[in-house]
């Protein structure tokens, strides 16, 4: 039997902070490759996630489906900006928009709808605040060609009456092309959606490598999963003033043989990063008594380095203050990992000049 043409594609995912889209890309591409928290505004840049279908027989319930590789972009939380760390982070959302070949809506199915026939709303009202910023992310999409498919995410934790009046609603906020049900964390109705996907793709050869599963280097994601540790483990302003950067990565030397009875000692990788924090208080707050707080961010982090790079891992964390560094552009896009890879990629080219 003939196989079906190979085909791939770039597909967004958009929706509002916590709406689920890292869990989402998580559960897709079937390891972390972005980290997730409780906290919205846990995204901070573009992250590519890329997934292999394989081909699938027809059955008499269901079509054929091609092989495919789906390439799969997480995005910032959309907000309206106030610093320039947001607005650098909506840049991320409108890059992500242009030129893709799928667009994936994903909302929130658990917060609640605006009802306009509730009367004025104040300021503080968080359904009012909710609605703008629904119609907020949906303006996003009016100037998207590419078909886009409504996500409604967390329906593990909403009773099934609610979800048709979820869909009527959302339905006529924008022409979807498809609508579909899942829970990213509990992993249901991911099959009929990356069915959706590969329907709505071109064919073409892949992008990327048939192995690879994030363009992000592991120096990054390393950066990455210490953060998601201070955003887990510190409270109020803390998580949303620290930026981490790798300063120094040394790739493990060669290992010593074991002498005779001793086991086999795993290749180390050590590893210094730099946190950096917009305040003395919060770097106080940081290192926690005693130094306890950043042992213990140090502590997690180390660990899921260690299995995310199979080596052992010495990680050492400081804290540095940089007055209100989210309203500095300069720094806001050093702190881009993008930037940051080409400047590693001069310094390299340099050494191997000298
Ligand atoms: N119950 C339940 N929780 C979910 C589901 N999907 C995501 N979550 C939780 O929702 C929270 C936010 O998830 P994220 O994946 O970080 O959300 P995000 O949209 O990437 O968030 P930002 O980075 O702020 O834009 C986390 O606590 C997840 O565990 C789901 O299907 N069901």
């Amino acid at each position: 039997m003939a196989s079906l043409p190979f085909r791939s594609g770039f597909v967004s995912i958009i929706g509002r902070p916590n709406a689920g889209k890292s869990t989402l890309l998580n559960a897709l591409v079937g390891e972390k490759v972005a980290i997730v928290t409780h906290k919205a505004q846990t995204t901070r840049n573009r992250i590519l996630g890329v997934l292999e279908v394989p081909e699938r027989p027809k059955l008499r319930s269901r079509p054929a489906q091609p092989p495919a590789q789906v390439v799969l972009v997480d995005t910032p939380g959309v907000h309206k900006p106030s610093t320039q760390l947001d607005k650098r982070m909506m840049q991320e959302v409108h890059d992500a928009l242009e030129s893709r070949d799928a667009v994936l809506f994903l909302v929130d199915a658990t917060h609640r709808l605006h009802d306009p026939a509730a009367g004025r709303v104040d300021k503080d009202d968080r359904k009012a605040l909710s609605a703008e910023e629904d119609a907020f992310a949906l303006s996003l999409l009016r100037n998207v060609d590419a078909p886009v498919i409504l996500v409604l995410n967390k329906v593990d934790l909403i009773e099934r009456e609610k979800l048709l009046p979820l869909i009527q609603h959302w339905s006529t906020k924008h022409n979807f092309a498809q609508v579909m049900l899942i829970s990213a964390k509990k992993r249901d109705g991911l099959e009929e959606l990356l069915s959706a996907i590969v329907a709505l793709l071109p064919e073409s050869d892949r992008y990327f490598p048939a192995d690879q599963l994030t363009d992000q280097p592991e120096r990054f994601l390393a950066a990455e999963l210490i953060r998601e540790k201070i955003l887990l483990y510190t409270g109020e302003e803390v998580p949303y003033a620290s930026a981490v950067v790798i300063e120094r990565w040394e790739e493990p030397g060669p290992v010593k043989k074991p002498k005779k009875g001793e086991e086999p000692k795993l290749p180390l990788t050590k590893i210094a990063a730099a946190i950096f924090v917009e305040r003395s208080g919060q770097k106080a707050i940081l290192i926690g008594k005693g130094g306890t707080m950043l042992k213990q961010i140090g502590t997690a982090a180390r660990k899921e380095l260690e299995g995310l790079l199979g080596t052992r891992v010495f990680l050492e964390l400081f804290v540095k203050v940089r007055e209100d560094w989210r309203s500095s552009r300069g720094f806001v896009e050093e702190l881009d990992w993008r930037r940051q890879l080409e400047a590693l990629g001069e310094q390299q080219a340099k050494r191997d000049d000298e």
